[in-house]
């Protein structure tokens, strides 16, 4: 199948206790077709639905709409209502338990990995079309473990799953507009919880995750499994251990060509994907790109994003494609795009390095996530890498970047070929996610990152409605952000997991 993806404690924070409380059981779906039950899907294709979780999103507006007002660049952060996440370490346990939310293309395979992890238990599993939710389980049950609960009785089913008492972490594999909601009943409920990208879709959801986050004692991460690829984990040491230097710029993109996929019936669960591209004009997928190059800059760990400048071309290819390849009456005819077919954004940081950042998925090209990093000492390059740093290099020309091995992180020098998909990235992130939470460690990334790298998202669409005026970057760790501390470029943990 096409995938999506070719290829020491700070102040004050104390260890995280779960009390499990006596949440509901599992309930069985109640068998309503497919299709008919996802106020997304089902409304969108009556051109309805928008907003269905965003509580009235001002998105939807015409290009050439009056430009919006230039942010206050200097916008200050809302008072803080807990305390801080940073440095606060997962409970020790030996066994965590798994609840899993939407079970199509990315929850339904990501189900894999998490069963090949030892001391991991899937022990629920919720999505509206009931079919689903019974291959995942049957999933389960082949990997020799307990028959877990289901929920399908419809997109509110998920608040049931946060409310079980024998789940510690929560995985959301739902289309965007949900991812909200459902990241805020997981904590609310007691549960940690890692959402796909990206987090929210509005910078006040942004604020009020981090918020809950902080009063609840509960971690809200962005599962960014490309920050745990292998270039780019290689590029991150290579950072850190000065290879390039004085780190000055990098670039990170979604170039991904999802014109075939976003029109075939069958891929996504409804429209959801397609119908973004009627309602926002900017990056709608910055994590990708942002997550990595943020990690090699110590981005909340020393440096801090503070402003983007957006610009946006016409909405062509998606009109272009459908008038090639959609039969006259399909439901997309109805549609407008508005969505720039290439959204490219500048972000300045606080040391004033800087970060482009690109997003297209609607023009023929192959897939890149560019990932590059330059810094006064030289450059790296990817898709496909290559590498030009002093001393090494002097001839001008690109050199080979396997030569650099010896950088590559521990968690790929010990899982040298790991399953699933995504060059096995995946892997290594859910791996390392579950290490930290069976031995009681601080997660590699928080909800400061989750919301830093989603920001682009909403603030990408007022820059490029104000003509590129820069919009400011919340500063979410409220000024912690210029305390180093670890992050992916983690030391491997020398403590056992409990027996
Ligand atoms: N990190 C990656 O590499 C990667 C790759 C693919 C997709 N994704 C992300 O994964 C998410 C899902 O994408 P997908 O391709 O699997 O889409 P999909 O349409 O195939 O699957 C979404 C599933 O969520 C279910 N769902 C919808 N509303 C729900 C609700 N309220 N409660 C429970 N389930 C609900 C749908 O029925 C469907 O099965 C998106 O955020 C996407 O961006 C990430």
């Amino acid at each position: 199948m096409h995938d999506e993806n070719a290829t020491p404690t700070p102040d004050g924070v104390t260890p995280d206790g779960i009390t499990p409380d006596d949440g509901a059981t599992g309930s069985p779906g109640d068998g309503r077709s497919r299709r008919t039950v996802l106020r997304t899907a089902g409304l969108a294709g009556a051109g309805l639905g928008l907003g269905a979780f965003a509580g009235g999103t001002a998105y939807a507006d015409a290009p050439g709409a009056a430009p919006a007002e230039a942010a206050d660049t200097t916008a200050q952060a809302p008072a803080r209502k807990g305390r801080t996440m940073i440095g606060v370490p997962f409970q020790r346990r030996s066994t965590v338990r798994v609840g899993i939310v939407g079970l199509g293309n990315r929850g339904g395979s990501m189900i894999d990995l998490f069963l090949a992890i030892p001391g991991v238990r899937v022990v629920a599993l919720c999505d509206p079309v009931k079919e689903k939710t019974a291959a995942a389980a049957k999933k389960v049950t082949a990997a020799g473990q307990p028959a877990p609960a289901t929920y399908s009785k419809g997109e509110d089913d998920y608040e049931n799953l946060c409310k079980r008492g024998d789940i510690d972490f929560v995985y959301v594999a739902t289309p965007w507009d949900s991812h909200f909601a459902i990241c805020k009943a997981a904590m609310l409920n007691g549960k940690h919880v890692g959402v796909e990208c990206p987090l929210a879709m509005r910078l006040d959801e942004l604020w009020e995750l981090v918020d809950l986050s902080e009063q609840t004692r509960r971690h809200c991460m962005q599962l960014e499994n490309c920050c745990y690829g292998k270039n780019e984990m290689r590029v991150l040491r290579m950072a850190h251990a000065g290879k390039f230097g004085e780190l000055l710029h990098g670039a990170g993109a979604y170039n991904h060509d999802l014109r075939g996929l976003m029109f075939d019936p069958d891929y996504y669960e409804g429209p959801w994907r397609r119908l973004w591209h009627t309602r926002l004009r900017g990056d709608l997928y910055p994590n990708h790109g942002f997550g990595p190059v943020a990690n090699y800059m110590d981005v909340n760990r020393g440096d801090r994003v503070t402003h983007i400048s957006s610009f946006g071309t016409p909405a062509l290819g998606l009109a272009e494609y459908r008038r090639a390849h959609m039969p006259p009456g399909d439901p997309s005819w109805k549609e407008t795009y508005i969505e720039s077919d290439r959204t490219i954004s500048l972000v300045q940081t606080a040391k004033g390095r800087v970060i482009r950042l690109e997003h297209d998925v609607s023009t023929p090209h192959p897939y890149s996530r560019i990932n590059s990093l330059g810094g006064t000492k030289g450059v790296f390059e990817d898709y496909p890498p290559r590498i030009y740093i002093e001393p090494d290099h002097t001839d001008d020309k690109w050199a080979d970047f396997s030569k650099y091995a010896d950088f590559d992180h521990w968690l790929w020098k010990e899982h040298a070929n790991p399953p699933g998909g995504h060059g096995g990235m995946d892997y290594i992130m859910i791996f390392r996610l579950m290490q930290t939470m069976q031995l009681g460690l601080v997660p590699d990334f928080d909800v400061y990152d989750a919301a830093t790298w989603t920001a682009p998202v909403p603030l990408s669409h007022l820059s490029i409605k104000a003509k590129g005026a820069p919009q400011a970057i919340p500063d979410f760790t409220r000024g912690l952000w210029k305390k180093a501390r670890p992050g992916m470029d983690s030391p491997k943990p020398q403590v056992k997991p409990e027996a």
